[in-house]
């Protein structure tokens, strides 16, 4: 069988006998490359190999084990480093945490299973930071403009020339906007096409936390500051350092916040509630509404001040009714990905359907399309959506499936159904496409059958 040896370790000790020892136990793992040095200077001439760990002897010949730590904390501050030592000094052991050392073990009986631990921990701890490294690499090419944003229309080319001016910069932004015309999916795609893609997006919506506890999610609290404050906690401000904070709904945010909230963006600094620590931030600031700020503003419900500090480049979401041709091409992007999700075989809208979906005026916008577009998938048959698949929430088609009319078992009765009637009664193909059980189908038909009629 071939082996790859992936985990690199370079193990630093000058007892010839221990180093046998350490040598083999290390080497169990056929996924370990081990590399022994006998000399502190050897291994640091080394470090151009990148090792993924590093064990070290803490007393040596030719420099101490501490100088090699100290050393390899600032040239490889991201390389764990396990020291082994003969020696059980909590003194010791203490200074050498303090270089960021991983675990300190002592050479006594149980040191092959200590060391092993250490370094299956270490293990999960790199795959975990390589996995979050490859989401965030992933994300942010999810996130590309013209891959996230759907759009041809003349208003939305408007939006993607302003979008194209945020990336290289820290500007603040503000987005308005009608319900789902996409502040949060704009907000996320300038977030991942910037040059802070890699540190955190956090996103927070104003409206849907309750103002006592609004301003401590905001910027945290210290344990004990009041009442509930069991434990320290770290604000979204703070979570956000070093990337973006989407403060979504910010029309909402009571009148005293705002000050707060103002005295952190002009000092770029935080202090946990019942706390004395001054966190220094860098943090872009995008806000979204879909209220009219300027007009807040002069009823007195938003500060001036902060609208000013906040504005930084304006982007205004045109609703979808005024997109043109969008609708069609946000149709079919939101239908392949309900496709994509589900599994399902490929559906088309038909002319007279497109006719339908440009014909309507969206007061939900985008979110009430991607309804309509997924109950008509689920509706059509022969995969093919017809105009009478497209159900309106303001014509009573939509209202019947969806409001008190119908409760969610017969909105499940329905779609069961309706799958049923186009996989020809074929129940494990159904069961399959709605990653539900066959009872459950059996068990609806049943019921089905038992209703009076
Ligand atoms: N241009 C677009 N291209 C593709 N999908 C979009 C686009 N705009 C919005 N969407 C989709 O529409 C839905 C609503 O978008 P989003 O939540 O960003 O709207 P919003 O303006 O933030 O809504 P609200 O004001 O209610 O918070 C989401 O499912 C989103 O993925």
């Amino acid at each position: 069988m071939s082996t790859s040896k992936s985990f690199k370790i370079f193990a630093l000790e000058d007892n010839a006998l221990f180093s046998k020892m350490l040598n083999y136990i290390l080497s169990m793992d056929d996924e370990h490359e081990v590399v022994m040095f006998e000399k502190g200077r050897d291994l640091l001439n080394a470090l151009d190999q990148k090792p993924n760990l590093i064990t070290v002897d803490y007393s040596l010949p030719d420099m101490t084990g501490e100088e090699v730590i100290q050393k390899l904390s600032t040239r490889m501050p991201h390389v764990p480093v396990v020291v082994i030592s003969g020696q059980t000094d909590v003194k010791t052991a203490v200074k050498l945490f303090t270089y960021g050392v991983y675990d300190y073990i002592t050479k006594e009986e149980d040191i092959r299973e200590r060391l092993l631990n250490a370094i299956n921990k270490i293990k999960v701890n790199q795959s975990l930071k390589e996995e979050v490294e490859h989401l965030r690499e992933e994300l942010s090419h999810k996130y590309e403009f013209d891959k996230s944003i759907i759009g041809n229309s003349k208003p939305m080319k408007k939006v993607f020339q302003m979008l194209h001016k945020t990336t290289d910069n820290a500007i603040n932004i503000s987005i308005t906007g009608e319900t789902g015309t996409g502040k949060e999916v704009v907000a996320k795609a300038i977030h991942y096409n910037s040059n802070r893609a890699k540190k955190p997006f956090v996103a927070v919506n104003i409206a849907a936390i309750p103002t006592s506890l609004l301003e401590s999610e905001l910027f945290g609290h210290e344990k004990g500051a009041f009442t509930g404050a069991i434990s320290k906690r770290i604000g979204k401000f703070e979570e956000a350092n070093g990337g973006t904070i989407f403060l979504d709904e910010i029309g909402e945010m009571q009148m005293s916040l705002q000050a707060k909230l103002l005295r952190v963006i002009q000092e770029r600094e935080v202090v946990r509630i019942g706390g004395n620590q001054v966190v220094k931030l860098d943090v872009r600031i995008i806000t979204a509404t879909h209220r009219d700020l300027s007009k807040e503003m002069m009823d007195n419900k938003f500060r001036e001040d902060l609208y000013y500090r906040l504005l930084g480049v304006p982007i205004y979401l045109p609703p979808l009714r005024e997109r043109e041709n969008d609708v069609i091409l946000l149709a079919k992007h939101l239908l392949d990905q309900f496709i994509d999700q589900n599994q399902l075989e490929k559906i088309t809208i038909s002319s007279d359907a497109k006719q339908k979906l440009i014909d309507y005026h969206y007061p939900g916008n985008i979110r009430e399309l991607k309804a309509i577009i997924e109950l008509a998938a689920v509706m059509c048959e022969k995969n093919i959506i017809l105009p009478s698949d497209i159900q309106y929430s303001s014509s009573s088609d939509l209202e019947a499936v969806m409001s008190k009319d119908m409760t969610l078992k017969e909105y499940n009765f329905e779609i069961i159904q309706r799958f049923l009637k186009r996989y020809d009664d074929n129940v494990a193909k159904v069961a399959k496409k709605l990653d539900i059980g066959k009872v459950t189908i059996y068990r609806y038909l049943k019921e089905i059958e038992e209703l009076p009629k």
